[in-house]
């Protein structure tokens, strides 16, 4: 291992910002590596993903909150409560604002939020490859006026501009502390939920409206074995998840074409994330109202 400087800083930090807002995004270019699910639709992020960032100077442990709203089901409710539970605790947060579009009443919903903590709230300016400089620099003064930041850094994560500049001024606002995770960690997620992340990405991909988020996923079982050749294989079956019969049909699709494209596409990700062969089993199953059944909600890890 190697030395821990003397003025090493660590601690928690909350990523926070409306949904859309490019946290998720962020989250997985300030690691190097995809921890957090992303896609073009609000609300992706139901979990909160403890993402490890380790530099020179400090780790900085992220916690990827889900986009904030009104609830409306049971599961916002929960939702709404990780996010709460996730600014308690933590040694700073940084708010996504993005770059292309005006602070609205969502924004300032979380600011009030984020009043509530006693940490540094440090503005990230997301998406900034979307607009003109100029427009960068308007937006950093429409950001200072709007809430008393301890920092604020323009950042795309997509473009990977200034996201170790990020990461510095992150870490700085963190106290002296060795490091709180093994330096190599990059997550403490358990390979089941990343798993079914992937699963759920690989659904939600390509999907027109008709099915929002009623899309879950669980893992049924997980074995590792060998191919007949003898290489590794890690063999899954897992269900998707969604809350009427219409939409089992959307999810399977014409002769059963969707369901094999989400199929291959969840294989091709886990294959990557653990370098061996995946045989991967998806069922489709209607669940009705999941997100309104404290049963089914406790199954799924809420
Ligand atoms: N051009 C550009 N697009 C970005 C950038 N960051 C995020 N996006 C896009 O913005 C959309 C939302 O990004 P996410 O990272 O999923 O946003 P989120 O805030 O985690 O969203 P929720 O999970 O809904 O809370 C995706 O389509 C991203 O590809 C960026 O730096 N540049």
């Amino acid at each position: 291992m190697r030395e821990i400087p003397a003025d090493f800083r660590a601690g928690f930090v909350a990523i926070i910002g409306r949904p859309n807002a490019g946290k998720s995004t962020l989250t997985n270019a300030l690691v190097g590596r995809k921890v957090a699910i992303t896609s073009d639709r609000p609300e992706t992020t139901r979990r909160v993903i403890r993402a490890i960032v380790t530099r020179e100077d400090g780790q900085a442990i992220l916690v990827d909150t889900p986009g904030m709203h009104r609830p409306r089901t049971l599961l916002g409710e929960r939702l709404g409560d990780m996010v709460r539970d996730s600014l308690e605790d933590v040694d700073a947060v940084v708010m996504c604002l993005p770059a292309n579009e005006k602070i609205g009443p969502g924004d300032r919903y979380i600011f009030e939020m984020a009043k509530k903590t006693k940490a540094p709230v440090v503005a990230a300016i997301t998406k900034t490859d979307l607009v003109a400089p100029t427009e960068v620099a308007t937006k950093i003064a429409e950001v200072s006026e709007a809430y008393d930041f301890a920092e604020i850094v323009p950042v795309s994560a997509v473009a990977g501009n200034q996201v170790e500049d990020l990461a510095g001024v992150v870490v700085a606002q963190l106290p002296p502390s060795p490091p709180l995770y093994p330096l190599d960690a990059v997550t403490d997620q358990s390979e089941e939920v990343m798993i079914s992340e992937l699963i759920r990405e690989a659904g939600l991909a390509d999907l027109r409206e008709e099915l929002p988020h009623s899309l879950a996923v669980t893992i049924d079982e997980m074995q590792e074995t060998t191919t007949r050749a003898g290489e590794p294989l890690l063999r899954i079956h897992a269900s998707l998840h969604v809350e009427r019969n219409s939409q089992k049909g959307i999810i399977i699709g014409k002769k059963g074409a969707r369901l094999s494209q989400i199929g291959r596409a969840a294989r091709q990700s886990i294959q990557q994330l653990f370098g061996s062969k995946v045989y991967l089993d998806l069922h489709v199953r209607v669940s009705k109202d999941w997100q309104r059944d404290p049963k089914m909600l406790n199954r799924l890890g809420f």
